[in-house]
């Protein structure tokens, strides 16, 4: 088994005269924790969107575990084991997180939507719902509607239902954006806690996040790669500092004082 778990090859994203993805070439470690960084229109999203199948690309391919994926559509590659953070949407506004878990749960087993009918008969199911709402300290809000559940707490179960398919590979995209300090801390805890076998490529614009995360990191502009390193060695490159300068962005506030240690 190939220590790459995830890797594209001279990726290429054209929108007319705009080139959004520049001959990208990543790889992802087997249980890395890698993060994908870049001042504002960096290229960041567009790479994920190739990684995942909504976009198309205009050259270049990409493989999972050893895989050629490039002309899979998106729950395709979702089967496969590659799975990216899901934004809250209105249906499931009404469900509560036990129920979104069950269903989640559900369909990755094959059992269809089953469940509505008999919710908890199926113990496995139940039993990783269950699983799912302790790991991701959701079992005080299981039984309400998502719709009342504070910012954080949908976050986490953002985070909870990309865990339910699965995944080798999970896509965390911006896991704190927006949420307030209060609730941030118990974010950043469970996301460290990730399950060590699930490869996470993370984007993020909090450093925070990011140097106390990532054991990997690659710098994007312009959409192409500008570095790619340990966090020590990202913290101290002088082109990436210059690359944030102007940005406002906290990384300035940490380079290039020293990172936080990883092993
Ligand atoms: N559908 C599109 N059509 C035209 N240009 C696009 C499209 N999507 C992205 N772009 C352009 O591609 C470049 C990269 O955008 P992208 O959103 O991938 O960057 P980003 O790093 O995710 O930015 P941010 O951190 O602000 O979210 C930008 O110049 C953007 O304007």
């Amino acid at each position: 088994m190939s220590d790459i778990v995830l890797s594209c090859q001279g990726l290429v994203k054209k929108f007319g005269g705009i080139t959004a993805t520049n001959n990208v070439t990543l790889n992802l470690a087997r249980g890395a924790r890698h993060a994908l960084i870049g001042p504002n229109g960096a290229g960041k999203t567009t790479l994920i969107n190739l990684l995942t199948g909504v976009l198309e690309p205009t050259a270049g391919s990409i493989t999972l575990e050893g895989q050629d994926i490039s002309r899979l559509a998106p729950h395709q590659r979702v089967r496969r084991g590659m799975v990216r953070t899901f934004q809250i949407n209105q249906l499931f506004a009404s469900m509560t997180p036990l129920e979104t878990l069950a269903l989640v749960v559900s369909q990755q087993r094959g059992l269809g939507a089953r469940w509505w009918k008999s919710l908890g008969s199926n113990a496995a199911v139940a039993d990783r719902a269950q699983q799912l709402l302790e790991q991701f300290h959701l079992g005080e809000v299981a039984t309400q509607k998502t719709e009342h559940l504070a910012y954080g707490k949908r976050r986490l179960l953002e985070i909870a239902i990309a865990l339910a398919c699965e995944p080798r590979v999970l896509l965390l995209d911006e896991p704190v954006a927006g949420v307030p300090a209060g609730e941030r801390e118990e974010l950043l805890q469970t996301v460290a806690a990730l399950p060590a076998d699930v490869s996470v490529l993370l984007i993020e614009h909090d450093m925070d996040l990011v140097f106390s995360f990532a054991n990997r990191m690659t710098v994007l502009v312009n959409g192409a790669v500008l570095t790619e390193g340990s966090p020590g060695e990202i913290a101290a490159n002088p082109e990436v500092k210059a690359v944030y300068l102007g940005h406002g962005d906290e990384i300035n506030e940490r380079l290039p004082t020293e990172p936080q240690p990883h092993v």
